[in-house]
Order: structure tokens, then C-alpha cells, then sequence
């Protein structure tokens, strides 16, 4: 029995629309985390600070005031859009998402209801406006992350318990609604907004307030995709409304972390997205990767097909350093998957869920009557063993765009598929052709 909410979910199911579809087709994403954290990159007068590199305000309990006097030295003079969306380009990804303004407050556009903007550092120009320009102009789609949370603004409240917090709170809403219009306004090709930052009671007891978000964001852009971490329910309920109903048009829990390919398949039945960090816990520009594990392009390449499985986009994190070069484990990770994406995204881009049994050899991805097996792991067998649902048979098997494999059928709805005779030395693609019985013909009685 449901109970009647002013602030849950406004849509029941996925959104089928041109615009989710293709949010949806993308597939794979790049975030980018660039702010002034990128400057100490995670040192505080002499300390290095282990933690996430864009926290480093918090982990050295910064006072505001001084956290900000970094905007004098922002001047990123190695900064060239157009690089960076070759960069992207080169990766395969089909969209970035791009931190407008993190927990510190500071704006890569130059808003005007704010001073801690990059119009009052040296470089003056407005950076966001020329990221979105060059990535659309490569044809990548440009996503907004926007943290509510906001460490520089006075009237900010983790918690509203006084009349002066409320009156605050109240202001500082009026300042956010004010800042997502205006990035509604300057920048209209942006396809989606990723909130952040919404985790404390003060956002969790105010969910009219995301829900007036998400409606004012989609009357300005329709079209416009939004994530479930900015909406909180009549009851404080985050993600999913108290009838159990995903507010939102994606789930974004998935930070840093996957659904498991046996246990949660019940994230297939509606749209989510993943971000994870190349390092354990790294956003923003850390200068010591040494102090954590760094995932190789393998590990990278299996969080996006592992999401793209289960009906998810994967959303890689890149962190800019300070001059607006990237770090060269960045680059090399970005042609890396691009080199893989360049010859096999046939397996991710627009593919989906298959339907299909977990097998350890890797995971299948779908799209259509093709199904796809992508294999990291080789069994010494040689055969990889595929499970198929009732009435569907495997009719072919083939590398992709390469010769054929020999598929032997081994039980019921079982089959053995045969490794290709050379070792392809990386995850490789098989491409099966399959026949969907209308009436189920079982001859193993
Ligand atoms: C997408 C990622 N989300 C931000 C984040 C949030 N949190 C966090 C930390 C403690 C409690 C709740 C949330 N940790 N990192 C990171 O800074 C990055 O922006």
C-alpha cells in the first residue's frame, strides 16, 4: 500500500525519449574534477594529506577565507580546451560531466552571484563556457556536476535547527536556485545535471526543494536528464522515494563501487550511471598517487563493461592539474581504452543488459538480437561456457569483424564456445548470432 507524497518520485519506470536514449547510448563517460584543490593537490604547509585531494579544505581544516586566497594563483596557462576534448575524444567517451562548482565553492563560470568565481582570479576568462564549446564541437555531450553542499557560503547549513538557520537556509536556496539558472541560461546545450553534496539533513528536511529543482531544470531544458542524489522526499528519503520509487531519471549511488552481477540484478530495471576514481579515493589532482592502489587500463575497461552488463553508464574520473595539463597516467589511460573502445565499442555503445547467466569468463552486453561476450578471463578449458534461456539457441559465434569461432552444444540451453586459436593477448569480443525459438522445441527430455 502506497502512501501519498507531495515529494517522491514524479515518473514510475525508465524515460524512453530521445533524450534519455541517448544519455543512455553514451554509454561510457569521463568525469572531470578541476577546481582549487588542484593547486595544493592534496599538501597543506608541508602536510600531505592522504585523503581525497578535493576534501584537502576540510582535511586541514581550512578557514574559508584563506582556502580561497588560492583563487589568486589560479591561472591554468596550459589550459586548451580543444586538447581536451581531443583527449576525450581519443578516449571514446561519448560525454563528460563537469564540476561547475565543488563542496569549495569555487565556479568555473563566472556567476554572478558570487565573488569565488574564476572572473576575479588571473585568468579571468570563462572556463566552462569554453569546455562545453570545445566538447560539443567534438560531438561529446557535456554534463553539469553541481555540488548544493557549498563550504564558502556564509548562509550554508549541514543542519537547520534555529530560526537563523532556516532564515540562512532559505537565502542560501534562493543563491543555488539562482546559480542552476544561470547555468541553464549561458550554457543550454548541457544534457544532464549530477548533484552532489545533498547528504545532510538540511537538504534531507527541505526535499520540496529538489523536487522544484528537478521541475525547473527540465521546464528550462526539456530533455534535460537529473540524478537521484539530489532529490530527498516528503520524509527525508533519498534516491528512492518512501514508496520505493527512484526519483530522479538515473540512480547515482553507484560511486566508486558496482552492483553485483548475480546478487543486485534488480538494478536492471531502471537507468543508472557509475563513476569511479583511477586511484582508491582520488577526484581532484592528488600529487602523490604512490600513497594508494592506481587500477591499469584492464581494471578500468572491466568497471565499464561490468556496468554496461547490468544496463549502466561508467563515468571515469580524470583530475586536471592546476597549469590545465593532465597527468601522464591520465593521458595513457585515456588512449588506452580509446585504443580498445576504437576496435570493440560495438560491445558497448547502445548495448544493454542481456538477460544471460553470469559466467567467470567475463559478461555479456546486448543490444538487439546480438549478443556480445566479453572475455577477461580465460579458462584453461579453452571453451568458454555460455547459458542460454530457455528456447534461445546460439546459432553462430565470431570474434568481432574476424573469422568465426566453432560453438559446440553441450547440454540444454549449453554450449561451449572455442577460445580463438591465438591468444589475443587483451579483453577480447566474441559476437554471437542467436535464434529466439517463438515455440520452445526442448529435445532433451
Ligand atoms: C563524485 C564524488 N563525490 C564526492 C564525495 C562525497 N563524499 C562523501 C563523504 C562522506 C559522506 C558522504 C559523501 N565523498 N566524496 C567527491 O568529492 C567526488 O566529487
Amino acid at each position: 500500500q502506497e502512501i501519498p507524497l507531495n515529494y517522491g518520485a514524479d515518473r514510475l519506470g525508465k524515460r524512453y525519449d530521445a533524450d534519455m536514449q541517448k544519455f543512455r547510448d553514451n554509454r561510457l563517460g569521463a568525469f572531470i574534477h578541476w577546481g582549487l584543490y588542484a593547486i595544493p593537490g592534496g599538501e597543506w604547509n608541508g602536510k600531505v594529506y592522504p585523503g581525497a585531494a578535493e576534501w584537502l579544505k576540510s582535511w586541514a581544516k581550512v578557514p574559508s577565507g584563506e582556502w580561497l586566497e588560492l583563487m589568486k594563483q589560479w591561472n591554468p596557462t596550459k589550459f586548451d580546451a580543444r586538447k581536451w576534448a581531443k583527449m576525450a575524444k581519443e578516449m571514446g567517451v561519448r560525454y563528460v560531466k563537469i564540476t561547475t562548482k565543488h563542496h569549495e565553492g569555487f565556479c568555473l563560470w563566472p556567476s554572478k552571484y558570487t565573488e569565488n568565481t574564476v572572473a576575479n582570479t588571473p585568468y579571468k576568462k570563462d572556463l566552462l563556457g569554453e569546455m562545453v564549446k570545445a566538447y560539443n564541437d567534438e560531438g561529446i555531450d557535456v554534463h553539469f556536476y553541481f555540488s548544493v553542499m557549498d563550504w564558502s557560503h556564509p548562509d550554508w547549513r549541514y543542519d537547520v535547527k534555529t530560526p537563523e538557520d532556516s532564515a540562512a537556509f532559505s537565502r542560501f536556496l534562493t543563491f543555488t536556485d539562482n546559480q542552476l539558472k544561470e547555468l541553464a541560461t549561458l550554457y543550454p546545450t548541457v544534457k544532464d545535471f549530477w548533484f552532489d553534496g545533498t547528504w545532510d539533513a538540511s537538504i534531507k528536511k527541505n526535499g520540496w526543494w529538489t523536487s522544484h529543482v528537478e521541475r525547473m531544470l527540465k521546464e528550462m531544458l526539456p530533455g534535460v536528464t537529473i540524478n537521484s542524489r539530489l532529490r530527498a522526499d516528503d520524509y527525508g528519503k533519498r534516491h528512492f522515494d518512501s514508496n520505493g520509487h527512484l526519483m530522479g531519471d538515473y540512480e547515482s549511488g553507484y560511486e566508486r563501487r558496482l552492483p553485483d552481477p548475480v546478487k543486485d540484478l534488480k538494478v536492471t530495471r531502471w537507468d543508472w550511471e557509475a563513476c569511479m576514481t583511477v586511484p582508491e579515493n582520488q577526484w581532484g589532482y592528488h600529487k602523490d598517487w604512490s600513497l594508494s592502489y592506481v587500477k591499469t587500463p584492464v581494471e578500468v575497461l572491466e568497471r565499464i563493461v561490468h556496468a554496461v552488463s547490468m544496463g549502466g553508464n561508467m563515468v571515469v574520473n580524470f583530475g586536471p592539474q592546476a597549469d590545465g595539463d593532465f597527468r601522464s597516467e591520465e593521458k595513457e589511460l585515456a588512449k588506452s581504452i580509446g585504443a580498445w573502445m576504437k576496435k570493440n565499442g560495438q560491445c558497448i555503445y547502445g548495448c544493454d543488459y542481456a538477460g544471460w547467466e553470469k559466467q567467470p569468463w567475463g559478461y555479456y552486453t546486448r543490444k538487439g538480437s546480438d549478443v556480445y561476450m566479453v572475455v577477461f578471463n580465460c579458462p584453461y578449458s579453452k571453451h568458454l561456457t555460455v547459458k542460454t534461456p530457455k528456447g534461445t539457441q546460439v546459432v553462430k559465434a565470431a570474434l568481432l569483424n574476424r573469422k568465426s569461432v566453432k560453438v559446440v552444444e553441450t547440454a540444454r540451453n549449453e554450449y561451449n564456445v572455442d577460445m580463438p586459436a591465438q591468444e589475443p593477448g587483451e579483453p577480447f569480443v566474441i559476437k554471437l548470432q542467436i535464434k529466439e525459438a517463438a515455440g520452445v522445441v526442448d529435445k532433451y527430455r
